[in-house]
């Protein structure tokens, strides 16, 4: 039985294949458009390096099967089945790309039988490459990564995100949630702009635990899966099992760390990623230009 080492092998050159269109767009003036508010961006880059990404794939796994935060915008499923699927954010951190902050991400996980089988965060201009395959452990340009093991809240470099959402009640929650967690206290609340990368640094011990809600799929299963095979935990944020469809995200380094946070943080409601949009008038997705 395969252990998709092929499929690793090939979604690491082909990270690094596109990263140069990345890298080539990325000091450049951008055209943006907007998706679900007016800080959800897109760029020509992001959606040209999906493309290349998900042909390269095709090419050599025809069988296999997609779930691209762009072809979702553009009105493709987001169901995640048994086949075997490749889930691919082209640039996490696309408001850092277009403003030219160096934290930009290609993020590529591969699940089976709806279980991940590795993760891949390469962040681009760092030229830092995570990786993780299930049971093999979590790398960063070939290093082995340990998350820090902190079990004490107090003693925690928290990394969270702002998000795109910019209605009153996620901006409430948001808000204080980072308030509830500075008056634990903890060490200090961080953001660099890529969900993907933020969750790296809990797998190299930089970090001891992320939060996060309103994300998708795309954002954080390649690493979360990288987390877990640093010695991390990952887990809802209301205290129960992962599940990368429901937006809500903690990942820490020990399971009394995820506990402290999931007690202290609170959720604003997001529909799920794999909920049939035409159910639900809330938050669709699509692009508009502007
Ligand atoms: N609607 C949303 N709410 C919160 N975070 C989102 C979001 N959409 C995307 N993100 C992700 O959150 C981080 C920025 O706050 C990025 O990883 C960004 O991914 P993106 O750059 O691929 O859109
Ligand atoms: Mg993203
Ligand atoms: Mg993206």
């Amino acid at each position: 039985m395969s252990d998709w080492t092929d499929c690793l092998d090939f979604g690491v050159s082909i990270a690094k294949q596109a990263s140069e269109t990345v890298l080539a767009a990325f000091l450049l003036q951008k055209e943006v458009q907007l998706k679900s508010s007016p800080a959800d961006l897109v760029t020509e880059t992001d959606q040209r390096v999906e493309r290349i990404l998900i042909s390269a794939i095709r090419a050599r796994f025809p069988l296999h099967r997609f779930i691209g935060e762009e072809s979702v915008a553009a009105g493709e499923p987001c169901v995640l089945t048994d086949e075997p699927t490749w889930i691919i954010d082209p640039i996490d951190g696309t408001v850092n790309f277009v403003h030219r902050f160096p934290f930009v991400a290609i993020s590529i996980a591969f699940t089976v039988n709806k279980q991940t089988e590795f993760g891949i965060v390469y962040s681009c201009v760092e030229d830092k490459l995570f990786h993780a395959q299930r049971g093999r452990g979590a790398f960063l340009n070939g290093e082995k990564l340990q998350a820090s093991g902190q079990e004490d809240v107090s003693k925690c470099v928290v990394v969270t995100e702002i998000g795109a959402e910019r209605d009153d009640l996620a901006l409430s929650t948001m808000t204080s949630n980072i308030l509830r967690l500075l008056q634990l206290p903890v060490h200090g609340v961080r953001a660099l702009g890529t969900a993907a990368v933020d969750m790296c640094h809990v797998a190299t011990g930089g970090a001891d635990a992320y939060y996060h809600i309103g994300m998708h799929c795309w954002d954080i299963a390649a690493s979360a899966i990288i987390v877990q095979e640093a010695g991390g935990v990952v887990m809802d944020t209301d205290g129960s099992d992962f599940d990368m469809m429901s937006r809500r995200v903690i990942a820490a380094s020990s399971t009394s760390v995820a506990n402290s946070i999931a007690q202290v943080v609170q959720a604003f409601p997001c529909r799920r990623d794999d909920e049939d949009p035409t159910r639900c008038v809330c938050g669709a997705a699509g692009v508009k230009g502007v």
